[in-house]
């Protein structure tokens, strides 16, 4: 009996798009969802308290990350991932492969597994399927993730093949490896880089092996927009309808839409945490870059058509200020906003796709917000 439960509630007419609900052990979660990356064990500059506050149902963890510091054990002796970090809701681990590649410098993968080194102080370590499932078991994520190889963008068609053979293997490792069926559910993950007849393989052979949900791996990668959204086109309808699609490291608004009319349910980035660190805010009218000199005087709201926290009382000028002088409210306001309005985004496409308007929502949203 798996931890993770799929009820499809409505599909669009004219479109891939649905809402649906995934139901965890912690917890409901509405979708189309957008997941706020919580990598260390928190949302960068975000309490748990104000997550709750803009209606984050679902935060982001990482193995690769966990295991360096402070290490799966110590979690797991502070009883886990929720109780170590405060959040009693849903939380989704990451399997660390893609980190490796991503983030350490040496590494040498063979069927066993990938041997790297420590971004942080160069110390050798090794993470196989195995590991990744001892690792997330110990965090206690609700959702695992499988452990899998991510192929650079512009990888050849034989490499591309060859790996996701291998990754189909590594998935059936982790599911041979993964104890706790009734706390955890366990995803595969979807490869087969920028070639729509791997990712079909890809697709099959991991539906052979019955997950409870499947992420599009590989993606949002460097490749451009359009090969992306391309790809999701021809991929996500392969996916099972009963269960949810997670399409990972996505993304920008326009991504997000684009995403949810192929029919994907769940989403994460970065960017959203990111750019506010950096000073930019998402706003219906497009980017703000919060720096610019027009808004030393600008006493209007971040977004006159957004009613969160920030937006009712702060003006441009006093954030651009605080962006200015570098303070660290700055990034804790506009991060706050960043995530509200992706959320708030998400919440707004699940009650067109209710209401039949889904597509009119998305051109309207692209309009104003300067997409199209
Ligand atoms: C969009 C944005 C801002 O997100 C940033 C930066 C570069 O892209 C990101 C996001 N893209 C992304 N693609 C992924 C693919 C996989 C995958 O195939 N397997 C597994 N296990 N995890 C994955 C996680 C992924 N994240 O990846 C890192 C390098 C984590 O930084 C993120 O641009
Ligand atoms: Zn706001």
């Amino acid at each position: 009996m798996s931890a993770i439960k799929y009820e499809l509630i409505k599909e669009d007419k004219r479109s891939g798009a649905r809402v649906g609900k995934i139901i965890t052990p912690h917890g409901e979660i509405p979708t189309p969802i957008f997941m706020p990356v919580g990598t260390r064990a928190t949302v960068k500059a975000m309490l748990p308290e104000s997550l709750k506050e803009i209606n984050a149902k679902i935060i982001l963890g990482n193995t690769y990350h966990l295991y360096l510091r402070p290490g799966d054990d110590i979690i797991k002796k502070a009883g886990g991932l929720h109780k170590f970090m405060n959040w009693d809701r849903p939380i989704l681990t990451d399997s660390g492969g893609f980190q490796v590649f991503s983030l350490s410098k040496t590494n040498d993968i063979t069927e066993e597994g990938v041997t790297f080194r420590s971004h942080i102080d160069g110390s050798r370590h090794f993470i196989s399927p195995e590991k990744s499932m001892e690792i997330q078991n110990n965090l206690g994520s609700d959702i695992m993730m499988a452990f899998d190889e991510c192929v650079p963008y512009g990888a050849d068609k034989k490499y591309t093949k060859d790996s996701l053979e291998m990754t189909t293997r590594w998935a059936k490792r982790c599911k041979e490896a993964h104890k706790n069926t009734e706390h955890q559910g366990l995803f595969g993950i979807v490869q087969g880089g920028m070639f729509k007849d791997l990712r079909k393989q890809s697709a099959e052979q991991l539906i052979d092996l019955d997950f409870p949900g499947y992420a599009l791996g590989g993606l949002s990668v460097g490749e451009p927009m359009d090969m992306m959204f391309d790809l999701l086109d021809y991929t996500t309808p392969l996916l099972p309808k009963d269960k949810p699609r997670y399409l990972m490291g996505v993304g920008s608004p326009d991504a997000l839409l684009e995403g949810v009319k192929s029919g994907i349910d769940m989403f994460d980035c970065v960017l959203q945490t990111r750019m506010a660190r950096n000073g930019t805010a998402l706003t219906s009218a497009g980017k703000v870059t919060l720096k610019n000199a027009k808004y030393k005087e600008d006493f209007t709201p971040l977004d006159d058509k957004c009613d969160c926290y920030v937006c009712r009382n702060y003006t441009k000028a006093y954030l651009r200020h605080l962006v200015i002088c570098k303070e660290i409210l700055s990034s804790m306001l506009v991060s706050y906003h960043n995530l509200y309005f992706t959320l708030k985004l998400m919440e707004n496409m699940r009650n067109a796709i209710m209401e039949d308007r889904f597509l009119e929502f998305k051109h309207e949203f692209e309009k104003e917000y300067g997409i199209i």
